[in-house]
């Protein structure tokens, strides 16, 4: 999916909500567990409740890695699930030396080698360019740096200033976005950090940022959508654990659609609001 694509979906939907597909399955509601693949089932609920009310879906790698091979099964299925005109994104965190990293890549976007194409992959950036590359190099393939995370610990480098004053998050800003342009690179700011984003427009002022950290982490969708939203929106912000298991009960999928339709009609404001 392109830049222009995706910001054609916003519009369309009033929506940049992403929803995070963390899909335990000690948490999945008990009338499910007796299907054949339950995690499946449950994103696909999830999905067909959720699917014109957001632009994009996040599943976290980690979740679907600690099933085995039942786990990659149920990835790739949901995957295939998600509507072509939602953004998919791995959340990996991936990233190593070279030739590891295009491995990595085809795992995730070479549907002939893994039977997955996701349009994004999140990468952690701390190896440098060689690291991110290869991901770069499969076309209309996205790579999502993590710049400034949205938890605690976070803090513990990412804000380390560097000896010439600038702060180790700007630096990978500063750094990476000569590896490729807003059209294929986006970064990973968390909402809890939202202070940080008239900063961080300053030197990607053209980026989408993804943005977790709404909902269970108590970040401010106003304060992302004021300080961060740029004029193709700019933004895709998710929300997880605070929609999938808004109920833990049957009406799952139907609470999980009244989260995500609060957070929609949200953010249909702050497009009309705030977009630049
Ligand atoms: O800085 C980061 C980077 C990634 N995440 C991931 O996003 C979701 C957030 O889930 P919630 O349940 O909405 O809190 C999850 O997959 C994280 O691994 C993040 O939170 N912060």
């Amino acid at each position: 999916m392109t830049k222009t694509e995706l910001f054609n979906q916003i519009k369309t939907k009033k929506s940049y909500l992403c929803v995070g597909l963390d899909t335990d399955i000690k948490k999945i509601p008990k009338h499910l567990l007796s299907s054949e693949d339950p995690v499946f089932e449950f994103n696909k609920a999830i999905i067909d409740a959720t699917s014109d009310l957001c632009v994009s879906y996040k599943p976290n790698i980690a979740f679907y890695e600690a099933m085995g091979p039942k786990g990659w099964q149920s990835l790739a299925k949901t995957l295939e699930y998600i509507p072509k005109d939602c953004f998919s994104i791995a959340d990996a965190k991936r990233g190593d030396i070279g030739n590891t990293s295009s491995l990595y890549a085809r795992a995730f976007f070479d549907k002939s080698a893994s039977g997955m194409s996701f349009d994004s992959i999140t990468v952690a950036p701390y190896m440098g360019k060689d690291s991110v590359s290869p991901f770069l190099e499969f076309e209309n393939k996205w790579v999502i740096l993590l710049a400034l995370t949205s938890n605690e610990g976070g803090k513990d480098f990412q804000n380390l200033e560097l000896a010439e004053g600038t702060e180790v998050y700007k630096k990978v800003l500063e750094v990476s976005k000569n590896w490729g342009d807003s059209e294929r690179l986006m970064y990973v700011v968390g909402a809890t950090r939202a202070e940080k984003l008239r900063e961080i427009r300053a030197i990607v002022p053209d980026s989408f940022l993804l943005v977790p950290g709404v909902g269970a982490q108590g970040g401010s969708l106003f304060e992302v959508s004021k300080y961060g939203m740029n004029a193709t929106c700019g933004l895709l912000v998710n929300s997880s654990r605070g929609i999938i298991y808004a109920s833990s009960g049957e009406d799952f999928a139907e609470k999980a659609r009244e989260e995500a339709q609060k957070i929609q009609t949200e953010m249909a404001e702050y497009l009309d609001q705030f977009l630049k």
